[in-house]
């Protein structure tokens, strides 16, 4: 199967609910790194502007039942898998914290930059055991992905939520949340957001040379902000079910364009 375009999330954005998709295949792949996190679905957007159906794959990055803690996920395999079907452009989505008062719960960031805070315990490159490889990652996400992306923000407009169009993303290891002086930290590193998913999963793209850019969707204020509560599991997921509806608008629209 030839598949051009994709998009590889996480739970909720489950795009069988997007406008214009359709369900095509569902895909049990192996790989030499074992199952990546779910099966692939295989959806087919219908755009007017291409002519003919876009193949996109699906991933659930935590399972289908959210079965996997950020470092249980088998982001080798994912990364395997889907390259395995042809996938050269991954659109990645995920929950994030805000670390700047002005990404306000429920906005999107389209993020330029990562700074690593996992611990080395998730296995994070294909290049070991014999074969030794090196890649560049000064730029971790596509620019050219990032401004394609970036067009589809006015699809958030009617929503009160707005696009952010760079930012730097604090890929924690979790999964406790921060401390109040990490969260501090990381505000005056330059920290945007904060996540537990950004990594390895970028590097691992890059290794396998697929066109990389994830979408973040601010969910809490993280601990660092006296007026936004302490994150809580809570908030996350009352903020998710907004972003999840936001999402699925914006990858409609996306690849209307
Ligand atoms: C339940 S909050 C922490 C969790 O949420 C994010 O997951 P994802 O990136 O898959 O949306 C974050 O990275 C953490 O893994
Ligand atoms: N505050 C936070 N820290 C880390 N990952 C998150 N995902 C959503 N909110 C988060």
């Amino acid at each position: 199967m030839d598949i051009s375009t994709e998009l590889f999330g996480f739970d909720c954005t489950k795009s069988e609910g997007a406008s214009g998709f359709s369900h095509v295949a569902t895909l049990k792949v192996k790989t030499p790194w074992g199952p990546p996190s779910s099966p692939i679905s295989v959806l087919h957007h219908s755009s007017s502007s291409h002519g003919k159906p876009i193949p996109i794959a699906f991933i659930s990055r935590h399972g289908l039942h959210h079965e996997l803690a950020p470092h249980e996920v088998p982001n080798q395999a994912n990364i395997a898998a889907l390259r395995s079907l042809g996938v050269r452009t991954v659109v990645a989505f995920s929950a994030v914290g805000s670390l700047q008062e002005e990404i306000k719960p429920r906005d999107f960031v389209v993020p330029d930059q990562i700074i690593d805070r996992t611990k080395g315990i998730r296995p994070f490159t294909f290049f070991e055991g014999g074969m030794v490889g090196h890649v560049g990652f000064a730029d971790p996400f596509e620019p050219r992905l990032a401004s394609l992306v970036q067009k589809c923000g006015h699809s958030l407009a009617g929503e009160g939520v707005r696009l952010h169009d760079k930012g730097t993303v604090i890929c924690m290891e979790g999964p406790q949340f921060s401390t109040r002086a990490e969260s501090k930290m990381y505000r005056a590193w330059g920290g945007s957001v904060i996540n537990m998913s950004a990594l390895p999963e970028a590097k691992l793209a890059k290794e396998a040379e697929i066109a990389y850019q994830m979408i973040c969707m601010s969910t809490d204020y993280d601990c660092w902000f006296e007026g936004g509560g302490d994150v809580t599991v809570e908030m996350v997921m009352g903020n998710m079910k907004a972003n999840a509806e936001n999402a699925r608008r914006f990858v409609g629209r996306c690849w209307m364009s």
